[in-house]
């Protein structure tokens, strides 16, 4: 359950839902949202009242029948075409309203997510380090539920309060019996629906929003590595994956089914007496004469509109439970982007500085399990490129990320060039969905950088024919399909080369390279007057770097010059 309290129908839901919903009706649109949610009641409201007019007639007609009042019964009808014409703009602009409201509050509160999604790089630290369940999921369809439902249940609950106060008065009227009798029978089957219902149909959907997204996320997950699986004969293997995955799913579902089976049975049986009792309550009276058939009729009407009022909860009691489960999919998100930072004597310090270094540097994993390095001191000014080489798993990466900042987990103080001047290539370049242009300038969203000048860069690392072969710069490709590991990595080299940082930190970039691409790429920086701080595993960098810091696991680490410098036998 990812250290989320099982959840249920209590005071904490109603506070959950509450801190969800509170910000939108606060924020600068709230002026419209509460203008659209007045509007929006006075609909309801209108819808009410047509309701209440609709069932006068309904008893008046009735009795005119009943009376053979040929002259009564068609001046109701002509009353009732009147309201008719009056109440279908009504009907029509309450849903049109109540959608648009929820669109418009989807389009905020998704905003506000995506919002506390990058700040603070929370969709690094979740992916890594806290590891909630399917972030995408839940900013994707949990919170388009959320604003839709919150709206759904909101004015079922205001409708069936304005409901009960509009036929109250009629049922009083024609009888009292009927309005104890309702009374008692309404609080007894909501107690007992909340009571036996409530607890499990919530887990289990809650249960069941969670198995339906990792189901799909392993199918994405297939999709993405639909290579090395193929290479590997992997698909029985992740067929078998995918079907355990589904059997969660389908044995989840088969309880909320027999639960939902044991919710109907209750539901039919109670909405079925609706129909009968009224007429049963009143028959002597009929029969006596003391009350004409019409008004049996209308008091039929007000006690389905009462009892459907006062039993809300029971009749959207599946979909309430869904809605409750999604609440708290949505609170534990909530919850783990606002996660406080961690203590500021167990962080790494950063300040921005014209050169890198490194000050007394102790380095952990991000949870504080294994001490990476320590008491690590050095500066790499311009020109000095720093080469770190160690066995695998020693920490190389893991400094790399300390230095950008990913990772803060330690003490010391990092002081780097800030922004633009520093940049990181990863050993699998990123390359984001869209032309070749906007890989070139990934991550700025458009620059001036004319055409010749991208062919250029192209040029400098030996893509030269790339635009060409796949449609000139405009064309929009998969690229990380397309492409080889290779040419990603020269594409990516070419990305960091036409940004010209003071320094580059490259995390084996240049891995898949032959050695003459590889050393093409490496003179190309030292032209630039661009600093590499590499991690490598190939000897033939050493000189391109003036220094070697050399991971010795547990911590240890020595600091020697890169001329003279022996390569270890790992
Ligand atoms: N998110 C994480 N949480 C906990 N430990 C991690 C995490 N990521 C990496 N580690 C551990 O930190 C150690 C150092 O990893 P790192 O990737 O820095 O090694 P490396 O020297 O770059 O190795 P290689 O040469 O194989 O790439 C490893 O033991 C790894 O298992």
């Amino acid at each position: 359950m990812n250290g989320i309290e099982q959840p249920g129908f209590n005071t904490r839901l109603w506070r959950r839902f509450l801190a969800m919903a509170a910000p939108y009706w606060r924020s600068d649109e709230r002026w419209r949202a509460r203008g659209m949610l007045a509007l929006l009641i006075v609909l309801l409201l209108g819808q009410t009242g047509f309701n209440v007019l609709f069932n006068h007639e309904t008893g008046e007609f009735t009795s005119a029948l009943a009376a053979r009042d040929a002259e009564r019964f068609w001046a109701s009808i002509w009353r009732c075409l009147a309201l008719l014409s009056a109440a279908v703009p009504i009907y029509g602009l309450y849903y049109f309203v109540r959608d648009t409201l929820g669109l418009r509050w989807r389009r905020w509160l998704t905003e506000d997510f995506l919002q506390r999604y990058f700040g603070r790089r929370a969709y690094y630290r979740l992916n890594t380090i806290t590891g909630i369940d399917n972030p995408d999921q839940r900013i994707a369809e949990d919170i388009n539920a959320f604003t839709q439902q919150s709206l759904y249940f909101s004015m079922i609950l205001l409708g069936a309060v304005l409901q009960l106060s509009a036929f109250a008065g009629v049922l009083w009227s024609i009888s009292r019996t009927l309005v104890y009798f309702l009374l008692g029978y309404a609080v007894f089957s909501t107690l007992f629906t909340a009571g036996v219902f409530g607890r499990q149909l919530i887990g289990l959907n809650f249960r069941q929003l969670q198995r339906e997204a990792d189901f799909r996320f392993n199918l994405v997950r297939v999709r993405e590595h639909a290579e090395p699986i193929a290479f590997h004969r992997g698909e029985a293997r992740e067929m078998s994956t995918l079907q355990r995955v589904f059997a969660a799913i389908y044995a989840n579902y088969q309880q909320v089914l027999r639960w939902q089976f044991k919710l109907n049975l209750f539901q039919y049986a109670h909405s079925f007496l609706t129909t009968v009792l009224p007429s049963v309550i009143v028959a002597q009276q009929v029969l006596e004469g003391e009350l004409e058939v019409g008004r049996a009729i209308q008091a039929a009407g007000a006690f389905a509109a009462i009892l459907s009022a006062l039993t809300v909860v029971v009749e959207h009691f599946e979909s309430l439970s869904r809605f409750s489960a999604g609440i708290d999919r949505l609170h534990g998100f909530a919850k783990a982007l606002a996660a406080p930072d961690a203590d500021d004597a167990q962080q790494i310090r950063r300040q921005d500085g014209f050169t890198l270094e490194l000050q007394q540097l102790n380095l952990y994993t991000p949870g504080h399990e294994h001490l990476l390095l320590r008491d690590l001191s050095l500066g790499v000014a311009p020109g000095a490129g720093l080469l770190i080489v160690g066995a695998s798993g020693a920490g190389k990466s893991s400094l790399l990320r300390a230095i950008a900042g990913l990772w803060t987990s330690g003490s010391g103080l990092v002081r780097r060039p800030a922004g633009h001047d520093m940049l990181f290539l990863p050993q699998h370049p990123y390359l984001p969905l869209g032309d070749l242009r906007s890989q070139l300038l990934y991550p700025q969203l458009s620059q001036d950088t004319s055409d010749a000048e991208l062919q250029q860069w192209l040029e400098r690392v030996n893509l030269g024919d790339l635009a060409q072969r796949f449609g000139g710069l405009d064309a929009v490709q998969d690229w990380a399909k397309l492409l080889s590991v290779g040419e990603q990595q020269r594409l990516a080299f070419a990305r960091a080369l036409l940004a010209k940082p003071r320094y580059l930190l490259l995390d084996e970039a240049t891995s898949a390279l032959d050695a003459d691409n590889e050393a093409r790429l490496y003179a190309q920086l030292q032209g630039l007057s661009i600093t590499a701080i590499s991690v490598s595993h190939h000897a033939a960098l050493l000189q391109y770097h003036q220094q070697v810091l050399e991971l010795q696991g547990q911590g240890a680490w020595q600091l020697r010059p890169a001329a003279g410098y022996r390569w270890p036998s790992l």
